[in-house]
C-alpha cells in the first residue's frame, strides 16, 4: 500500500444516557481521545482489584451531539467527494441497541433526527442541482446479509426482476473493485423518490425477536448510492462513477450475553462470525506487512472489499452505550475503531472514457485538422492535394508510366486516374531536394518539355511523397522556397512593413469606434427600457385618473398629481438624451463602415504585394524576372490560366530559357529549363528550317495539281 493513502476516519458516538460512567470513560477536551479505566473480571471468582486503562485516540469524538452535526463531522466530505467519483463508505459499528440505526438512518418519527442515509440522500440531489455543467444519474441498491445470505431488499419493487437462480453473488471486477450481481438497481430522479426507496427497503429487513433489544436488527445492511457524471461539453469524453456505501452493522454483543436461543442464537453465531471476520481482514489491512487480506471468508468482508482496503473514503463510526453495565462491549468496539483507524486506503477518482463520445471528439478533431490542413495547403501552394493512400492499381498504373518515362519509352505522362473528391484545380508546382513535384489535374496531359534535360529526367531522384493519385512530373528545379506562411512573417517585418503598420492602425482604429458603438447600442438598449417602463407607468396613472375621476384646470386640461407630472418632465427628458445618443449611433456606424473598409483594403494590398514578391523572390530567376517586368513580352496575367503550354523563347546573350508555364488558380508557377544557348539554338534553327522546307515544298505541290486555293498550316499561319 503507497503511503500516499488515507487513513480511515474513525469516530465515537455515544448514546445519550443519565447514567453515563464518569469514572470509567474519559472524554479529553481535545474531542479526539478517549480514556477507558475498569477493574477486570470479577465474575469467575477470582477477586482482581487492580485497575486497567486504555486510551484511544481517534478522528473525532460524538458525544451529546445533534444528527446534524454527526452528519457534518462523518459524512459531508465523503458525500462531496462521491460526487467527484470517489468511492466513499460509512459504517456503523457497535453493541446491540448502541445506535447505529439511529445514526445510519435515524428515527423516522422526527425529520430533526434523521440520520446519515437521508441527509446524503438530500446533499446528493441539492448538489445535483446546483452543478449545471455536469448531468447526473443516481441509482440506489439496497442489500442485506443476513446468517451469511444476500437479500435484496429492494426486489419487491415493481419491474425488478428476480436475481438469475434466486442467489445474489459478490463478484470481483476487473481493477480490483467488487459488485452484487443480481442486486437491482434503481433510477432515482429525486430526493422524494430515493427516500421512498429507503422506507421500502427499511420496511423488508428482518427483524429478530431478541432478548437484549426487541427491534434489534439482526443482519448487515448496505445501502448504496451508485451516481455518475459526465462534463455537458463535447469535449470531454470521459465520466467517472462512484459509490457511496452506507453500511449499517448488525450488533456485535457477546452470545452469552444474547441469552438467546435456537434460531435467534443461529443469527448471533452468524453476526459474530462475519464480524469477526471483518476483523480479522481490518487487522491483516493494518498491517502493511500483510499480503493476503481474508475478504473472501464472509458475505460481509466479501461485499465491503473495495470499501475497506480499496480507493474509498472510509469512515468508521463506533456506536457505544455509556453505562457502567457495558463497559466491557464498550471496550471491545473501541479496540475495533482503533484498529480500524490503523487502516489506510487509497481514495482515487473512478474515470472512464466514453467510446461513443470519444469517437465523436475524435472525429471532429479530425475535421478540424484537415481544415486546417486544407488551409495550409492552399497557403503552400498545393491546391487540391490529397492525403488518401493510392490503390494498388493506382499505383501500379502511376509506376508503370513513370518507368516508361524515365527510361525515355514515354515523352508524356497522361493521367487516368481521377482523384476522388478532388476539385480539377491546376497544376502546382512544389519543390523538393532540387526537383519540382507537378501535381496535374485529373485527366491532363503532361508533356515531357522538348529540352535536353531529357537525360537528366532519368537520373531524377523519385519522390516519395505522393499528395493525390495524379501524375507525378519530375524535372530540375532550383532550390526549396521557404513556406508562404513563413515568407508572410518576413515580409510583413521587411518589404511589407509599411503597409503592415498602417494596417495595424486602421485595425486599431477600427476595434476602438466598434467599441464606441457597443457601448452606444447598450446606452440605447437601456434609455428604450426606461422610455417603454416609464410610458407605462404613465399609463397606469392616466388609467387610475380617469377611473377616478379628474380634475380639470380652469381652460380644460386635466390636473396632474405631482408624481405623474415628474414622470412626464423625466420621459421628456430621457427622450431628447436618446434622440441625441441615436444621432451619435449612426454616424459612429459609419465611421466604423468606413474603418473596415480601410482595414479590408489593406489587408488586399498587403496580400497582393505579398503574392508578388514571393513569386519574385523565390519562383523567377532574374532573367525571367525580366520578362515579366513592365514592358516586357508576358506579364503575369496574360498567360492564360487554364493552360500549361506556352513556350516562351528569349535568348539573352548566352542562354535561352524555354519555360513551361503551368496554370495556377491563383498564383502562377513558372518551370524554367536552363539549357546550353548553342545546342538549343542550333536545334531550333534545323527544327524550324526543315519544317519551312516541308511546307513550301507542299505549297508548291499544291499549286502544280491546281489546289492553290486550298489552305495549309503555312497559308493559315500567314493569314
Ligand atoms: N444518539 C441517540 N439519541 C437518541 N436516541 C438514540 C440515540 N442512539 C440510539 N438511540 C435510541 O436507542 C434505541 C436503539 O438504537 P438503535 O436501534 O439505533 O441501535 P442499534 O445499534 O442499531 O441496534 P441493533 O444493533 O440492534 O440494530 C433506539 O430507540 C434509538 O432511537
Amino acid at each position: 500500500m503507497s503511503a500516499h493513502g488515507s487513513e480511515v476516519k474513525v469516530y465515537v458516538r455515544t448514546k445519550p444516557t443519565a447514567c453515563f460512567a464518569q469514572e470509567l470513560i474519559e472524554y479529553v477536551p481535545d474531542k479526539q481521545t478517549v480514556n477507558v479505566r475498569y477493574r477486570r473480571d470479577t465474575k469467575k471468582g477470582v477477586v482482581n482489584n487492580q485497575m486497567s486503562s486504555w486510551s484511544f485516540r481517534l478522528s473525532g469524538v460524538l458525544h451529546n451531539v445533534s444528527q446534524e452535526e454527526v452528519y457534518q463531522s462523518v459524512a459531508h466530505s465523503v458525500v462531496l467527494r462521491a460526487l467527484e467519483g470517489y468511492n466513499g463508505t460509512i459504517m456503523c459499528f457497535g453493541q446491540t441497541g448502541a445506535g447505529k440505526t439511529y445514526t445510519m438512518t435515524g428515527a423516522t418519527e422526527s425529520y430533526r433526527q434523521r440520520g446519515i442515509i437521508p441527509r446524503a440522500i438530500q446533499e446528493v440531489f441539492r448538489e445535483v442541482e446546483q452543478r449545471v455543467d455536469h448531468t447526473f444519474s443516481v441509482h440506489l441498491s439496497f442489500l442485506e446479509i443476513y446468517n451469511e445470505t444476500l437479500v435484496d431488499l429492494l426486489a419487491s419493487i415493481k419491474g425488478v426482476r428476480a436475481a438469475q437462480g434466486g442467489a445474489l453473488v459478490v463478484v470481483e471486477e476487473p481493477g480490483g473493485g467488487v459488485s452484487v450481481k443480481g442486486l437491482s438497481l434503481h433510477l432515482v430522479h429525486n430526493e422524494e423518490e430515493a427516500l421512498n426507496l429507503l422506507f421500502e427497503g427499511e420496511m423488508n429487513r428482518i427483524i429478530g425477536e431478541h432478548a437484549l433489544n426487541k427491534n434489534s436488527s439482526r443482519s448487515h445492511c448496505i445501502f448504496t448510492i451508485h451516481i455518475e457524471s459526465r462534463s455537458r461539453t463535447l469535449s470531454n469524453a470521459s465520466y467517472v462513477t462512484s459509490k457511496l456505501n452506507l453500511v449499517d452493522l448488525a450488533g456485535s454483543e457477546r452470545l452469552s450475553k444474547t441469552g438467546s436461543e435456537g434460531q435467534v442464537q443461529r443469527e448471533a453465531l452468524y453476526i459474530n462470525r462475519s464480524l469477526s471476520f471483518l476483523e480479522q481482514a481490518i487487522i491483516a489491512l493494518a498491517d502493511r506487512r500483510r499480503e493476503h487480506v481474508p475478504f473472501r471468508q464472509s458475505k460481509l468482508t466479501h461485499a465491503l472489499k473495495d470499501s475497506l482496503g480499496g480507493n474509498c473514503n472510509t469512515v468508521l463510526v463506533a456506536n457505544i452505550y455509556g453505562e457502567a453495565a457495558q463497559i466491557e462491549e464498550t471496550l471491545s468496539t473501541l479496540r475495533f475503531a482503533a484498529r480500524m483507524k490503523r487502516v489506510h486506503t487509497e481514495p482515487s477518482v473512478n474515470e472512464h472514457v466514453d467510446p461513443a463520445l470519444q469517437i465523436r471528439r475524435l472525429q471532429k478533431e479530425v475535421q478540424l485538422l484537415k481544415q486546417e490542413l486544407s488551409i495550409h495547403d492552399t497557403l503552400a501552394n498545393r491546391v487540391g492535394a490529397m492525403y488518401e493512400n493510392l490503390s494498388e492499381s493506382q499505383v501500379e498504373e502511376i509506376n508503370s508510366q513513370v518507368q516508361k518515362y524515365l527510361a525515355g519509352t514515354l515523352d508524356e505522362i497522361t493521367v487516368s486516374i481521377i482523384a476522388i473528391g478532388q476539385e480539377p484545380a491546376g497544376a502546382v508546382g512544389e519543390v523538393e531536394g532540387g526537383f519540382g513535384l507537378g501535381v496535374a489535374a485529373p485527366s491532363q496531359r503532361h508533356t515531357r518539355p522538348p529540352s535536353p534535360s531529357k537525360s537528366k529526367g532519368k537520373k531524377g531522384k523519385e519522390n516519395n511523397r505522393h499528395l493525390c493519385p495524379v501524375l507525378i512530373l519530375l524535372f530540375p528545379f532550383g532550390s526549396t522556397p521557404p513556406s508562404k506562411i513563413e515568407a508572410f512573417e518576413d515580409f510583413k517585418m521587411e518589404r511589407g512593413s509599411e503597409i503592415n503598420r498602417i494596417l495595424k492602425e486602421n485595425k486599431a482604429v477600427l476595434l476602438e469606434r466598434l467599441d464606441q458603438l457597443h457601448k452606444l447600442t447598450q446606452a440605447i438598449n437601456s434609455m428604450k427600457w426606461d422610455i417603454d417602463h416609464m410610458s407605462s407607468e404613465l399609463q397606469l396613472h392616466k388609467e387610475k385618473r380617469q377611473s377616478q375621476g379628474q380634475f380639470l384646470s380652469a381652460e380644460g386640461e386635466p390636473v396632474l398629481e405631482e408624481a405623474e407630472l415628474s414622470l412626464i418632465m423625466s420621459l421628456r427628458e430621457i427622450k431628447d438624451r436618446y434622440r441625441q445618443t441615436y444621432e451619435e449611433l449612426l454616424s459612429t456606424k459609419a465611421e466604423v463602415r468606413y474603418c473596415q473598409h480601410l482595414v479590408d483594403q489593406c489587408r488586399t494590398r498587403l496580400l497582393t504585394e505579398f503574392e508578388s514578391w514571393y513569386n519574385e523572390s523565390f519562383l523567377l530567376p532574374d532573367e525571367v524576372q525580366d520578362i515579366f517586368r513592365e514592358g516586357g513580352p508576358i506579364r503575369p496575367g496574360l498567360v492564360p490560366l487554364d493552360k500549361a503550354l506556352t513556350l516562351i523563347i528569349s535568348p539573352p546573350d548566352d542562354c535561352m530559357y524555354i519555360i513551361f508555364v503551368e496554370a495556377v488558380l491563383h498564383s502562377r508557377t513558372v518551370h524554367h529549363h536552363p539549357v546550353s544557348a548553342k545546342a538549343s539554338c542550333w536545334s531550333f534553327a534545323v527544327m524550324w528550317g526543315f519544317c519551312f522546307a516541308f511546307l513550301i515544298n507542299i505549297q508548291a505541290v499544291l499549286s502544280f495539281l491546281g489546289l492553290s486555293d486550298l489552305q495549309t498550316p503555312l497559308t493559315a499561319i500567314s493569314k
